[in-house]
């Protein structure tokens, strides 16, 4: 079966998206993804990735503020992608080894995940990318 991983496009107000860089020793090491992680057992997508923001960036996210906006799956892990624009704290990296708020047109331009690749290439050719501008 496989791995259900939950991922949060956070946008800010200018309309740039929050971007973290995964740390050396970890599968993807030194690629840019979205924070967020694997939904556990008994976890609603949107509670896992309330929980993954807290740990990962140490903020705090409505479960009605997040909208779930596109997906991309291999037979091994189905990453649902989010957006969300309501969090209170700042964000304070612990899982990743940098954070970068990136303008939506050049998120295909950083080295990601092959998923991730995927998901922001047909974002951007069905020109779906200025949702996140909305
Ligand atoms: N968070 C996140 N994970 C992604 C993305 N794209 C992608 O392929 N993944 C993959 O999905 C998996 C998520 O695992 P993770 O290690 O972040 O999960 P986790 O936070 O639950 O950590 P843990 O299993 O180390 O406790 C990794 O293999 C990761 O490379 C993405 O945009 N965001």
């Amino acid at each position: 079966m496989p791995t259900i991983v939950v991922a949060a496009g956070s946008i800010d107000a200018d309309g740039r998206v929050m971007m973290q860089r995964r740390p050396a020793g970890k599968a993807h090491a030194g690629l840019w993804e979205f924070p967020g992680g694997k939904v556990e057992v008994g976890e609603a997508p949107s509670e896992a990735l309330v929980r993954e923001l807290r740990e990962e960036l140490g903020i705090v996210v409505d479960v009605t503020s997040q909208c779930s906006i596109d997906f991309a799956a291999t037979e091994h892990v189905i990453l649902l992608l989010f957006a969300c624009r309501c969090w209170q704290g700042d964000m304070i990296a612990s899982a990743a080894d940098e954070l970068r708020w990136a303008v939506p047109a050049y998120l295909a331009e950083l080295p990601m995940p092959p998923l991730d690749v995927a998901l922001v290439q047909r974002m951007l050719d069905q020109r779906r990318l200025d949702r996140f501008t909305l």
